[in-house]
């Protein structure tokens, strides 16, 4: 089914949280306002754009099994719903000596789009469960390529200038199953995101309340809590949580801003889901005070990165700032 209709949902098609949850904001994309928050650096819903209308006219799994091309495409495949992201580059192996001793949550493999397709359609409750992302570059057909084209770059080009941006690093296809979630991580990058249906969102200044694991883990960036177990003897601070929450529905684009966390997940019984991103680098920033909650984020993780480098030990980081602070900082 093309993405175009409209989708029917219900509450019981989303996983349940203990946190309670505001509205991202929805706004007309012709509407000025959008300027005001993403200025601030505050999500928006955008509706009724055409940024990627080819995408939720044509884009449904027969189109793509036919025209996404014969390359192999990344798929992850995880044990259960979960498919939290991991950073090869900082697993010890015996290239990479300095490593954290790590057993990545799922596995990554290539698969031609026929063997993701038939996996997609076959899998029974309690298999493992696939997720393709796959970077939209010259390996895709010409269809999706001509598809790809007719995105509406006018507006994100004049976003991306208004505000700042740097250069687009790239565009992403996803193609989810129901239920599949990405837990809760920030991305150091603006995200124009034509997202599974649902979307949780936390501002940056949420840090202390979502434990992200150090800089130098695999898991640099995602939150340690686990939102369907949430160990509040490890995490006290999670029960404070402040999160907004939309449902997308077809021709919305969520602006997620730099540095804001964000957990994604298709609805379960909801069918497969098609979606893309757009990931801009930061732009240049200056240091304006007060500096704002992400440029504090920025900070921490370059305090981290000094202390590592200097420390060698990732053992040692946490005695040293525990030594500099408590009883004096606090
Ligand atoms: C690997 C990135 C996944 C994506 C969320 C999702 O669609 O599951 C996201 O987090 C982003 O676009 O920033
Ligand atoms: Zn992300």
């Amino acid at each position: 089914m093309a993405n175009s209709e409209k989708k029917q949902w219900d509450s019981s098609q989303l996983r349940k949280y203990d946190f309670s949850l505001e509205q991202i904001p929805r706004l007309h994309y012709k509407d000025p306002k959008i300027d005001e928050l993403i200025k601030q650096n505050l999500p928006v819903l955008i509706t009724d754009s055409n940024i990627v209308k080819p995408a939720i006219e044509k884009w449904t799994l027969e189109y793509l099994e036919r025209n996404l091309g014969s390359a192999g495409h990344t798929v992850y495949v995880s044990r259960n719903h979960k498919f939290k992201f991991y950073d090869d580059k900082k697993i010890l192996n015996k290239n990479n000596p300095k490593g954290v001793e790590f057993s990545p949550p799922t596995k990554r493999a290539e698969m031609k789009v026929f063997e993701f397709m038939k996996r997609l359609r076959e899998w029974k409750r309690g298999e493992k469960r696939v997720y393709l992302q796959q970077i939209l570059n010259s390996t895709v057909g010409p269809a999706i390529v001509e598809d790809y084209m007719n995105f509406d770059w006018r507006y994100v080009g004049e976003k991306k200038n208004k505000h700042n941006w740097g250069e687009l690093t790239s565009n992403l296809l996803f193609i989810g199953m129901e239920g599949n979630v990405t837990p809760c991580h920030y991305d150091e990058q603006q995200n124009f995101f034509r997202p599974n249906p649902r979307c949780i969102l936390f501002a940056p200044d949420q840090f202390e309340n979502l434990y992200p694991h150090p800089v130098h883990h695999p898991h640099d960036r995602q939150s340690m809590v686990d939102f369907d177990r949430p160990d509040y003897t490890k995490f006290p601070k999670f029960k404070n949580v402040k999160g907004y929450e939309t449902i997308v529905e077809p021709g919305d684009v969520l602006y997620i801003p730099i540095y804001w966390w964000h957990h994604v997940e298709s609805l379960m019984r909801g069918g497969p889901t098609i979606t893309v991103n757009f990931w801009y680098k930061a732009g240049p920033t200056s240091l304006e005070y007060p500096l704002r909650d992400h440029q504090k984020v920025s900070i921490m993780r370059n305090v981290e990165k000094m202390l590592l480098e200097v420390l060698q030990d990732p053992k040692e980081v946490g005695p040293l700032l525990r030594a500099m602070v408590l009883g004096r900082y606090n």
